[in-house]
């Protein structure tokens, strides 16, 4: 079987749903698994939702615009649209049920059932539409499938589970189903963390010994620099699993980092395509040399947070304080970027997805003085060398460090 996964922006409008069927059509869609995220930003607008719950806000509102988007879609899409309609309308009166009737205080928790819905919504929309247009296939709610722990927005995937569950899957067909989901052992709904469906589509290529993954992508593959920031990237043909590995770790956000582990694991070759062209060959995530063409990569990681500690009273920062530190971030789930010590200090580039590193950073006052830089940008340069650097913008650099084949500087945005 093969796995082909679409992101939001493959599925952002009914042209680009009309997209999906004429691609199916080019490369063949039998004995496939199609998994699909929610439509253009859906994930983002149902997280409004969610925070205007929380903050006593009127967030009906703003599930009737997500509605209306989806409804405008179906329009330009179905010639009866009688049947999606109310397919459509029963999921988001279910969320304003869902959230009207909740006691439930855990954001994580109430995050998870509400957010799902946007990848329900695309999965049914284009499973329908497929069928329309003659391309037969059937419709999977992964949850039923795709089992984790409760740790709701980063779902822990239960590997046994999930794998006995898709090997009930008869081959041959072809399948629609949601990336980022899951469900725990009540049944309840998790998410796999942001952008988890490249994730989900590897789990299911594990789970299904696939032949191949591919995903479809706005771009021509893997390119050597993120096009929104360098100037004429380069494609990359061919990258070894552990630099794939390496570059979505350092940030090369067009793969999520969780992808490449499953894949490696059963050695399933993993292909990145565009799907405005998707007859070109795109890059192709396999077993042999690292990079082909071996060329510099630059990755920029945006909004991130340069912290520095340093002791109060000249005392060493060893293993002790070191893990006290790190036990902390992890409890607040900060992602650190870089980190670099030395005798009496510790340099930190981290994220602060979920905004509570101030509070992190209060309680650690009294231990430690702090200095805080905001906004701080991360350059990453994968296999540098003299000439490289000169391609940054690097006006007001705050720190350097460099690793056998990786030089990372953070600047000030
Ligand atoms: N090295 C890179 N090569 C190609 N695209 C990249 C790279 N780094 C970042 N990107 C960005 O990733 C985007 C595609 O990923 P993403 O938006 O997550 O797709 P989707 O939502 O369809 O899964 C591209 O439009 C591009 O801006
Ligand atoms: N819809 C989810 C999951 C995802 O992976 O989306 P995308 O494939 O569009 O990055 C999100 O936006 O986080």
């Amino acid at each position: 079987m093969k796995v082909y996964k679409f992101g939001g922006a493959s599925v952002k409008d009914a042209d680009s749903v009309k997209n999906v069927a004429i691609l199916l059509e080019k490369v063949g869609c039998e004995d496939t698994f199609m998994v699909v995220s929610a439509m253009g930003k859906t994930t983002n607008a149902l997280e409004e939702v969610v925070q205007l719950y929380f903050d006593e806000q009127d967030y009906e509102k703003k599930i009737h615009e997500i509605e209306a988007f989806h409804l405008e879609i179906v329009k330009e899409l179905f010639d009866d649209q009688t049947k999606i309609n109310q397919e459509l309308k029963i999921f988001f009166s279910d969320i304003v049920s869902f959230l009207r009737r909740n006691k439930s205080p855990n954001y994580s928790y109430v995050y998870d059932q509400v957010v799902c819905n946007g990848e329900l919504a695309s999965t049914r929309i284009i499973s329908a539409y497929l069928n329309q247009t003659g391309i037969a296939n059937t419709w999977l709610d992964v949850r039923d499938y795709l089992k984790t722990d409760n740790n709701y927005r980063e779902g822990k995937v239960n590997w046994d589970e999930t794998e006995k569950n898709f090997r009930t899957i008869e081959s041959g067909k072809l399948y629609v189903t949601q990336g980022f989901l899951g469900s725990d052992e009540n049944h309840f709904t998790t998410t796999l963390g942001r952008e988890g469906s490249d994730y989900t589509a590897a789990i299911i290529a594990y789970c299904l010994d696939a032949q191949s993954m591919t995903i479809w992508k706005d771009v021509p593959g893997v390119l050597n620099a993120d096009p929104r920031y360098f100037s004429d990237p380069v494609l990359l043909n061919h990258i070894s699993y552990e630099e794939a590995i390496e570059l979505a770790y350092y940030g090369a956000s067009v793969i999520h980092p969780k992808t490449m582990q499953p894949l490696q694991n059963k050695e399933i070759p993993f292909f990145v395509k565009s799907f405005i062209n998707p007859t070109d060959s795109g890059t192709a995530i396999k077993k042999g040399a690292p990079l082909e063409p071996k060329i510099s990569c630059f990755i920029l990681k945006k909004d991130q947070h340069l912290v520095r500690f340093s002791s109060k009273d000249f005392s060493f920062i060893t293993e002790d304080k070191l893990s006290g530190i790190f036990n902390q971030l992890y409890d607040a789930k900060i992602k650190v970027n870089l980190m670099q010590n030395s005798a009496i200090s510790l340099s930190l580039c981290v994220e602060d997805k979920y905004g509570n590193l101030k509070e992190l950073l209060n309680k650690l006052d009294k231990m430690y003085n702090i200095q805080h830089d905001e906004q701080v940008n991360l350059y990453t340069i994968r296999h540098f060398d003299e000439h490289s650097e000169k391609v940054l913008p690097l006006e007001r650099e705050l720190l350097r460090q460099t690793l056998k084949e990786t030089l990372q500087i953070v600047t000030k945005a």
